[in-house]
């Protein structure tokens, strides 16, 4: 379990992290979402006693990192894929670090094996594809076999199997106990990923929550609705209190309303449809709407025209 408390660091007169509590659980696998610049980095290297807080404290099974007996034991963490001398084969990279964490020998075969890079472990480091790479980062944060593991965004530049590789491998940690902490700016990744949300911008947490309780909470879903007549559709669902939006393409977009409300507010004003569906706002929508004012670089987005009530 890794617990957070008023956990802050300060570079010069810039806050990176400002005083963030969590507590993240073992058995599930919690995702550290926010945008570029909100802290996730800093905080994982502060829990891997690479950056020490300003204030506050993050402790990894009650200890603070420094205080381990046998850090590679505890905690495993994919950092920096890149961070492998280039000169040495992946076999020895492992072993290196196996010897002189007290690891046996043996254990870096098994997790080669793992991390399916048996068959190339003899190879120079400096060779390996940036998915490659990512599996000896890996198969290094699983030597010394620990209770829980940080990844820092994991399957950036990674290709599709790439992805579902590390997804399915997080999610099998998780299931055996072990504690599983992973960033991301992704949030569609990590919905499909993780079970757990901890949303942090400008250093603050925004959300700490489940991801089924995130989408219902800020992915509320919309019609979409079309017929021949859109003006007198968008009139007669306008005058029923609905909000209505015009998309680009001649659909409307209903919001305030279920399919089966605007299907009979149609079906009273005698309008014909051409379709009617529920649209699940995406997750990316949500993150992008709750982060919106942490974002260190925005670009501005022009307005959807908006149809009046009653139009
Ligand atoms: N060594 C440092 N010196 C000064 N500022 C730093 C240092 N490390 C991080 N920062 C700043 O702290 C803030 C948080 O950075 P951090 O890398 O933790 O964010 P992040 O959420 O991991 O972002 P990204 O998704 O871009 O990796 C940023 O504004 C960053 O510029």
């Amino acid at each position: 379990m890794i617990v957070a408390t008023g956990l802050t660091k300060r570079y010069g007169s810039s806050v990176a992290v400002d005083g963030i509590d969590m507590v993240v659980e073992p058995g599930r696998v919690t995702g550290f979402l926010g945008p570029n610049g909100a802290g996730k980095s800093t905080t994982m290297r502060m829990a891997l006693g690479l950056d020490r807080p300003s204030a506050g404290s993050i402790t990894v099974d009650g200890r603070a990192y420094a205080d381990l007996p046998a850090p590679l034991r505890e905690v495993g963490a994919l950092l920096d894929a890149g961070a492998v001398h280039k000169g040495r084969t992946a076999r020895d990279h492992l072993t290196v670090l196996a010897l002189s964490n007290g690891i046996p020998r043996r254990r870096v075969d098994e997790v080669l094996d793992l991390v399916g890079l048996t068959g190339v472990a003899d190879r120079r480091a400096g060779g390996y594809s940036l998915g490659m790479s990512q599996r000896l980062g890996i198969a290094g944060a699983l030597l010394g076999d620990p209770g829980t593991l940080l990844f820092d965004e994991p399957v950036n530049g990674l290709d599709p199997e790439g992805i579902l590789w590390i997804r399915t491998l997080m999610r099998s940690l998780a299931a055996q106990g072990r504690t599983v902490l992973v960033s991301s700016h992704l949030m569609s990744e990590m919905a499909l990923t993780a079970d757990h949300l901890v949303v942090i911008g400008r250093g603050r947490i925004l959300a700490d929550t489940s991801v089924r309780a995130f989408l219902d909470e800020h992915a509320a879903s919309w019609v979409r609705v079309r017929g021949p007549r859109p003006a007198e559709l968008a009139a007669a669902l306008g005058t029923a209190g609905l909000e209505v939006d015009a998309l680009a393409d001649g659909a409307l977009a209903v919001r305030g309303a279920g399919a089966p409300d605007v299907g009979e507010r149609a079906a009273d004003a005698g309008l014909v449809l051409h379709e009617l569906t529920t649209v699940q706002a995406s997750l990316e929508e949500a993150f992008m709407q709750l982060t919106a004012d942490s974002v260190q670089y925005s670009a501005a987005v022009p307005d959807r025209h908006l149809v009046p009530a009653g139009a």
